[in-house]
């Protein structure tokens, strides 16, 4: 697949081996001005305004969505750029005010902007999320974006590819952020390096679409370049009747059919991992490969035969505020964070929810629920999720990337644990001296709920 649709966007080849490709789509946030700076210095104006599409994430409070009401002039400055940008430049912007704005990695799946077969470019590393639609997806730097926005072309040396298998089914209460863990904690965090995944088998064609934009999200965390999902039906179904899908969409349909790699298609790499056999998942560490199932107790580096890896364990125990072979479920947490364009979807948030039904989130924790575009936030209110969440006291804010990465502000105090429905435990990445555990949505409510990290599987059944 990912063969296919290099081969379809190839313009020419360079000596030194690189390619130059054609870009179908190029989304772009609110941490994108530097791009434009860098084209309107040389006089250059974007070369397909209609291939570009924006949306404020990075910056934007969740409390307000009145860009004049941004209290922080940098941040307002940031929002201000996109929206005189776009204005400029005649490109769709999906602004705080239309009703259409979110994590630019939810808008593009949910506003049929991502399809298969396309290649999708974004100045952010998360935007190997739109691979789960069938389409190559890569994340790009400054000055990458600014070649796109220039010629809407793009150099780039052909990675190799890796197959992840993940057979047979995923038990009750497993998801595909446990998934993608699980495959991170199996193969590292650089285990993808150089290459572009494929994910396969039945415990990934059995995922829905939300789930697999979750999968395809966390490659980036894998090391990998890109990671995909063949499209199905699935896939057709998700797209159908969205804002942008194709109007001729018979012969669309055809087209994506002729995608999924060939029986007999040869990868670079291949790994296999037995979907059965994945639990519920969180992360003690400072990576997330650090990740255990939430049965078991922390490592002991005591009993590590690397004493590089000892010393990695027993500096993240630091950090993290952490012992050797403490149970996972006696892990305390301050707060939760639900959002995020790993897990900031519709679907997300039921699960979530259904959690928080008729529970109470524990004295102590600050709970919040973001979600990842306005238009989930509507949906979610539709179906009355914004009460469950908040008569069990949990704070429904408006959408953008929020805790994540608290680009926007909103960022844990040092040393406060947060339960994470994000993507990255890097040191301070929520905060100076900020804990971040990752796992998925239901996980976090039930951590929320009971105040330390716990086995959703448990709650839900009662126990
Ligand atoms: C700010 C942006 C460039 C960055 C990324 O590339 O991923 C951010 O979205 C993140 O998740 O760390
Ligand atoms: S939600 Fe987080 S990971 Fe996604 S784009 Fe925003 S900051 Fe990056």
């Amino acid at each position: 697949m990912f063969e296919k649709i290099w081969a379809r966007h190839r313009v020419l080849e360079r000596e030194d081996g690189q390619t130059l490709l054609y870009v179908d789509r190029h989304l772009v946030h609110d941490g994108s001005a530097p791009a434009f700076e860098m084209l309107r210095k040389r006089g250059i104006a974007p070369r397909a305004p209609d291939r570009i599409f924006a949306t404020p994430d990075h910056y934007v409070p969740t409390d307000t969505r009145d860009v004049d009401a941004i209290a922080n002039t940098e941040h307002r400055g940031m929002v201000e750029a996109l929206e005189r940008n776009a204005a400029e430049s005649g490109f769709r912007l999906f602004g705080l005010k239309d009703g259409g704005q979110g994590i630019v990695h939810v808008v593009g799946p949910e506003t049929g902007l991502s399809q298969p077969g396309m290649l999708i470019v974004c100045g952010d590393s998360h935007t190997s999320t739109h691979g789960a639609l069938g389409a190559l997806a890569f994340g790009i730097g400054s000055t990458e974006v600014a070649h796109v926005l220039g010629t809407q072309t793009l150099w780039q040396r052909k990675p190799r590819t890796m197959r992840i298998t993940v057979n047979g089914t995923l038990g009750f209460g497993v998801t595909a952020k446990d998934v993608i863990l699980a495959i991170i904690a199996e193969i590292g965090a650089a285990g993808a390096t150089g290459h572009v995944i494929e994910y396969a088998g039945s415990a990934i064609t059995g995922l829905s679409m939300e789930g697999r934009l979750t999968l395809c999200n966390m490659s980036i965390e894998a090391g990998g370049r890109a990671g995909m999902v063949a499209p199905d039906e699935t896939t057709f179904a998700y797209l159908k009747g969205r804002e942008y899908a194709p109007a001729d969409w018979d012969l669309a349909v055809a087209r994506w059919r002729e995608l999924p790699s060939d029986p007999g298609a040869v990868f670079d790499r291949e790994v296999v991992l037995d979907g059965n056999a994945i639990a519920p998942m969180v992360t003690w560490g400072n990576s997330p490969e650090d990740a255990l199932p939430i049965t078991a107790s922390l490592p002991d580096p005591e009993r590590e035969a690397d004493a590089e890896r000892a010393a990695t364990i027993r500096a993240n125990f630091a950090y993290m505020g952490l012992a050797p072979g403490m149970p996972l479920t006696d892990i305390k947490v301050d707060r939760v964070f639900i959002g995020s364009c790993t897990n900031g979807r519709i679907e997300d948030l039921r699960a979530a929810a259904e959690v928080a039904r008729g529970r109470r989130v524990a004295p102590g924790v600050t709970a919040w629920v973001v979600p990842g575009s306005a238009p989930v936030k509507r949906q979610a209110e539709a179906e009355g999720l914004d009460r469950v969440f908040t008569e069990a006291g949990f704070a429904w804010r408006e959408a953008g990337c929020s805790m994540c990465l608290g680009t926007n502000g909103e960022i844990a105090a040092p040393g406060e644990r947060v339960a994470s429905t994000s993507n990255r435990n890097f040191r301070g990445r929520q905060g100076p001296g900020a804990r971040t555990h990752l796992l998925g949505p239901a996980m976090a409510a039930a951590a929320a709920v009971t105040g330390h990290l716990a086995d959703v599987r448990q709650i839900m059944a009662g126990g």
